[in-house]
């Protein structure tokens, strides 16, 4: 850090939602060309944090200051904007109805006037070809066709771009998220770009490597504190993980030993493009990955799995474990407990009416199991953290009796140690029979699979048993050999 003023000052800084104190007391400051690395279990507070720096929330206590000024009475994301702030959520907010160019007009409002498209156009189209070359992406494309990763792809840029108002202090909250690891990793030489040319990142992510990688300082949230800042030189995985507290780092692995056998697949379903033989096949049992870049049409083939569309072969009742929950998994005016237990209502219709009781003791049971943070499964969804409502999302498809269960991309938010009982969760199950199909974007997940599928331009590149695995076969797979 820099002897100069710190760019922000929170102090003291609280918050209370009901019953529950998401911030007690905190205090932090930010310097000028400096990244923030902000870490800590589900529900611990970070995006309440970046919240109330960017204007969303007023805290119930406190003070924040900026580049010296006090700020905190009618403090609003407007006042954060003109001072330079700001915030990429982890609930992508861009309008889906209108096109690329039209969202960055949104936060830009100096585009105007004559000629504002082709502005809006520029403006978002050079920054996105700074922040991610070759995104693929036009500006006249409609938010809402676009997969989940370009949109936070546009959401990154636009947050980036500059017109009237400076970029001072960009907050990203868990932003790689649904990147694969080639646009993760233009991200983050983009922030070391940004920081080193004198801006202020606060990078919020579960991913640790990529936290120790890119951050200069590392904050550790823990039931609403920090509880441990330090230079981010001074912290490992392992220590990151003992300061966040009640989390373990057991990295368990599927069996390498071949399960396939003569059964006959649960599941198969072939690519529409697929030009040659190849299908995907999964079996009683098993926990099948999909990997490849993001986008490749793993998203597209699990989802007509789930549908059961035409070409796919599919034995037995499916649960999905959607990839973005806010627009295809969680149900906004519903509490915890009816989002748990909608994967499995049968069992919990009376003559007349559903057992309420019965559905109330089965999420309490999963709120158990995997850990949701919350005072109460009456209370709203949208009342718990981002990982948290991920873990809802969870409990409702491993919670129903599905036999088979498709999973896209399900980690999104989850925190270090949830994610180890997740795993251990779902090779249990897969060991009582249950047939896993897995999308994800990390590759250190598929040491869980029994069998990896590599897309590539929408068709299966390559097909690969638990013991022919490696790392490098799914990146040499993911890219054309002539790229
Ligand atoms: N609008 C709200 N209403 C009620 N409770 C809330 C609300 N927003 C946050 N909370 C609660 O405040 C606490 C902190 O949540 P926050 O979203 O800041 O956590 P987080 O550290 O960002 O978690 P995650 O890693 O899951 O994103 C949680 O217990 C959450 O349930």
């Amino acid at each position: 850090m820099t002897a100069t003023a710190p760019i922000v000052r929170l102090d003291g800084v609280e918050k209370r939602f009901g019953a529950v104190r998401a911030l007690s007391g905190v205090s932090l400051d930010l310097a000028a060309g400096e990244c923030l690395g902000l870490v800590g279990h589900n529900g611990a507070g970070k995006s309440t944090l970046m919240n109330v720096l960017s204007g969303v929330l007023t805290p119930d206590a406190g003070r924040v200051s900026i580049a010296g000024q006090d700020v905190t009475g009618g403090y609003s994301t407007a006042n954060a904007q003109a001072h330079g702030v700001r915030c990429v959520f982890q609930e992508l907010s861009l309008c889906p109805n209108l096109t690329v160019a039209e969202n960055a007009r949104i936060s830009h409002p100096a585009i105007r006037g004559f000629g504002w498209r082709g502005q809006a156009r520029r403006l978002i189209g050079n920054k996105l070809g700074e922040v991610f070359p070759g995104h693929g992406i036009s500006p006249n494309d409609l938010v809402g066709d676009l997969s989940i990763a370009r949109r936070q792809m546009v959401e990154i840029a636009r947050a980036f771009a500059v017109t009237d108002r400076p970029a001072r202090v960009v907050i990203l909250d868990e932003p790689t998220s649904s990147l694969d690891s080639v646009a993760a990793g233009l991200l983050l030489k983009h922030v070391r770009r940004f920081v080193e040319g004198g801006g202020t990142c606060v990078l919020i992510s579960h991913l640790l490597g990529e936290i120790l990688d890119t951050s200069d300082r590392i904050a550790v949230m823990r039931d609403g504190g920090v509880v441990a800042l330090d230079a981010a030189r001074a912290f490992d995985r392992r220590s990151l993980v003992a300061a966040m507290g009640s989390v373990t780092e057991a990295h368990g692995q599927a069996d390498a030993a071949p399960k396939r056998g003569t059964a006959q697949p649960v599941v198969r379903a072939r690519p529409l493009k697929q030009p040659d033989e190849r299908e995907l096949t999964a079996h009683a049992g098993e926990v099948v990955g999909l990997a490849g870049l993001s986008g490749q049409g793993q998203t597209e083939l699990l989802v007509r799995i789930f549908d059961r569309a035409p070409g796919t072969d599919v034995a037995g009742p499916v649960a999905l474990v959607a990839g973005d929950r806010q627009s295809d998994g969680v149900f906004p005016l519903w509490s915890i407990a009816e989002n748990i237990a909608v994967g499995s209502l049968r069992r919990f219709k009376g003559k007349w009416l559903l057992d309420e009781a019965g559905i109330t003791h089965f999420a309490e049971d999963w709120r158990r199991k995997i850990g949701i943070r919350t005072p109460d499964v009456g209370n709203p969804i949208l009342s718990l953290s981002g990982g948290n409502q991920q873990k809802a999302l969870f409990a409702r498809a491993l919670g129903s009796d599905a036999r088979i269960v498709v999973m896209d991309d399900p980690m999104r938010g989850v925190d270090v140690g949830t994610k180890q009982e997740v795993y251990g969760m779902i090779r249990e199950q897969a060991a009582k029979g249950r047939c896993f199909l897995w999308y994800t974007t990390e590759t250190d997940e598929l040491r869980n699979c029994d069998h990896v599928y590599v897309f590539r331009e929408g068709i299966i590149a390559a097909d690969l048993p638990r013991a022919e695995m490696t790392e490098e076969k799914v990146i040499h797979a993911s890219f054309r050999e002539d790229a």
